[in-house]
């Protein structure tokens, strides 16, 4: 039988770190099982709601409601729920300690009397409580939360938060170094690695965040649009019995085989996405230009629902321009993705021209 693992990280020229397959591996293997660094809530501090008011475990997310046999608690200080006993003793010195308690508390008045802050900034408070939190409860794995990529290409509205959040949210006492600087870092950590446990899907087909975690090792992952593995929790059990039975566990699944040496990718957001939404997020929210496969071929699909194609290799003066097989619309080489509405319309008025005249017209008007 074959002991070696089946994945592995290495380095990858313009991704940095990857995880790549170091044996050949079957559609459906489970190729990892990883655990959070961090967790936090994704619930807003509402005014109306109060912090003790959540459904779910504060320590494993669990639905407590559906868990009527299951001896509930709640912490005396903040009314926080634990789904049992031992939830809430191993939370008192990982994820409600009581710094955690007091410091959310805190915040809970902080943001009931300052209602117009972004939610955003909510759960990012959240996460902050817990990333200072870690450092004190576990400080190796808060160097693993600081090695994970992330932080490096703030815009402003990134330093503005970072101001703001560490003049709301208290560090625990000693001299931990916190400063704006880190504050950012971290925020960018969570930009870039958090992955969503999710709420089931409600009446409307949507479904929302339930919780973030950072994962050490899923972190690793880099993204795709035509991944070969995808990412599954089984929050309340679901998974038909997939899962661990660890709520907050999630499990890395290969969508089809790949041989030995293949870098192993996921897709940050749902596949289904059109090109220019993928690029965007990509660009804005992780900072990289997604040159996969699939990205190099629908680069040249256009809104029309048509796609471009090179000009017969007779037309020598064509220099690279493409043309799409419903509009008719031309572009150059350095025009690929990047089309304006006036230079669509212009060409689609000359569609039907002569190709030689068209390319004749083309080429004196815009190079
Ligand atoms: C979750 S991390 C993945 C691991 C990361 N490569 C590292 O060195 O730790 C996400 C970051 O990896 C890089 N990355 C992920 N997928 C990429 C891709 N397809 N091309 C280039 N960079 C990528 C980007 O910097 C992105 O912000």
């Amino acid at each position: 039988m074959d002991t070696t693992p089946p994945i592995g990280p290495t380095e990858l020229p313009g991704k940095g770190r990857a995880i790549i397959s170091l044996r050949p591996i079957k559609g459906g293997e489970i190729i990892l099982r990883d655990t959070p660094l961090i967790l936090y809530s994704a619930q807003p501090f509402n005014p109306n709601t109060p912090l003790n008011q959540n459904n779910y475990c504060s320590h494993c997310f669990k639905t407590i409601s559906k868990h009527p046999q299951q001896t509930q608690t709640s912490c005396s200080t903040c009314g926080s729920h634990f789904c049992s006993l031992n939830c809430q003793h191993i939370s008192s010195t990982s994820s409600h300690t009581p710094y955690i308690c007091q410091t959310l508390s805190h915040l809970q008045h902080y943001f009931s009397n300052n209602i117009n802050v972004p939610l955003e900034l909510h759960s990012q408070a959240r996460y902050l409580v817990s990333a200072y939190n870690l450092a004190v409860v576990s400080p190796e794995k808060f160097q693993k939360l600081l090695s994970l990529q992330g932080g490096e290409l703030g815009c402003e509205s990134d330093e503005e938060s970072a101001k703001f959040l560490f003049s709301i949210v208290r560090p625990p006492v000693g001299d931990l170094g916190f400063s704006v600087e880190l504050v950012r870092a971290l925020l960018g950590k969570d930009k870039v690695n958090a992955f969503g446990l999710m709420e089931p899907f409600n009446e409307s087909g949507e479904r929302s965040v339930r919780a973030y975690g950072i994962y050490g090792t899923a972190s690793l992952f880099n993204h795709d649009c035509l991944p070969n593995a995808c990412r599954f929790d089984y929050v309340d059990g679901g998974g038909g019995g997939l899962g661990s039975g660890d709520n907050t566990e999630i499990m890395i699944r290969m969508i089809h085989e790949v041989p030995q040496g293949m870098e192993i990718c996921l897709s940050y957001f749902p596949v289904n996405l059109r090109y220019s939404e993928r690029q965007k997020r990509l660009k804005d929210d992780y900072g990289f230009v997604c040159e996969c496969d699939r990205c190099k071929v629908e680069v040249n699909w256009e809104n029309c629902g048509g796609t471009l194609a090179p000009l017969p290799p007779s037309a020598a003066t064509s220099n690279g321009v493409m043309e799409c097989h419903v509009c008719g619309s031309f572009k150059k080489p350095d025009q690929m993705g990047n089309l304006s509405a006036t230079t669509l319309k212009f060409f689609g008025k000359i569609k039907g021209m002569l190709i030689s005249n068209l390319l004749t017209h083309y080429l004196a008007k815009y190079n």
